[in-house]
């Protein structure tokens, strides 16, 4: 894979623009906003992941030698002038979403993401929990984000409500899945003298704290068919979802080693996307 296209994580970023098109399909509305909404996160959470190598370069040098920039494949500087491409097409497009939706808000949601994703990968990654709770809010913006561009588009505030209930539990998941990835990362984190919750309080604590997130998710998820956002396909698909995200709380209560932890880390992956298909079979 060329390195340009592996070090903006292709598989995250469609992640994060398939979000915005869960809301799309949950609001039936296909409209250019919404395609212009998808480019933006597009550019934006490229760019995130570009500038969190820039920063990361020496952890993963230790942790992730095999990366783009690490292994040499790309030049710090080209990657730093990378990261500001994407994160300026990101703005630009939001711009012309404002200007089609006639509000300043996907504007001010994109500048905010931009500027948040810079300082998290340059300060605030290595601070003890914020840093796992930016990297989930800002997972949990992408609903946000589509739910204010169609929201305004279609003039339905209803639907910024509907879309902020599917981001808190994209919130909530990614939350747990950071803190799992801070206790796989524990060796090279600690060698480079970054202060995660892990190596403050322990794998083990972190271990408790990272189930208990993802259990609250599995117990609150049923609340987006009772609340009437979704259809009982949807309560049939996430249960698939739910066994996956608790089966990988289980495996991360009784161990917390490395292995177990990236195993883990893949699970929560594996069952957001499940967790997408029931958004979709939810929405017919
Ligand atoms: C119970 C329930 C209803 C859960 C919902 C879970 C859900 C729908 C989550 C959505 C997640 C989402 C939109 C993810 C976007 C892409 C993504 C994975 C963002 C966070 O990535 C940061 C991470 O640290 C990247 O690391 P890695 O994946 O190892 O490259
Ligand atoms: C709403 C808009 C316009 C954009 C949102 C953009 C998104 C979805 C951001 C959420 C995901 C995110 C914060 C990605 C970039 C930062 C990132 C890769 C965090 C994880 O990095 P580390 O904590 O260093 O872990 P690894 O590098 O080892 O994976
Ligand atoms: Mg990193």
């Amino acid at each position: 894979m060329n390195s340009y296209i592996e070090i903006i994580r292709p598989g995250n970023v469609v992640m994060a623009v398939i979000a915005v098109v869960l809301v799309a399909i949950v609001a039936d509305s296909y409209t250019i906003p919404v395609l212009l909404g998808m480019l933006s996160v597009f550019f934006a959470i490229s760019g995130g992941n570009v500038i969190n190598d820039v920063f990361d370069y020496k952890i993963d040098s230790i942790n992730r030698p095999d990366r783009p920039i690490p292994s040499g494949r790309i030049s710090l500087e080209n990657a730093r002038k990378y990261a500001y491409l994407l994160f300026i097409l990101s703005v630009l497009v939001s711009f012309i979403t404002s200007y089609l939706v006639q509000s300043i808000y996907p504007t001010v949601v994109v500048l905010f993401a931009v500027i948040i994703l810079y300082f998290y990968a340059s300060n605030l990654k290595s601070t003890v929990l914020l840093g796992n709770f930016i990297v989930g809010f800002l997972t949990g913006l992408c609903f946000i984000f589509a739910g204010v561009i169609i929201g305004f588009d279609l003039g339905d505030m209803d639907l910024i409500g509907i879309s902020s209930f599917l981001g808190f539990f994209a919130l909530l998941m990614t939350f747990a899945r950071e803190i799992t990835k801070d206790i796989e990362d524990i060796e090279g984190d600690t060698a480079e003298g970054v202060k995660t919750f892990p190596i403050v309080y322990g794998a083990k604590t972190a271990s408790y704290l990272a189930a208990f997130f993802a259990i609250v998710d599995c117990i609150l998820c049923p609340l987006l068919y009772f609340t009437h956002i979704f259809n009982i396909l949807y309560l049939i698909v996430i249960a698939v979802a739910v066994i996956i995200f608790l089966y990988g709380a289980v495996l991360l209560l009784q161990k917390q080693d490395s292995k177990t932890c990236h195993k883990v880390s893949k699970l929560l992956k594996i069952g957001m996307l499940i967790a997408f298909v029931s958004f979709v079979l939810g929405s017919i």
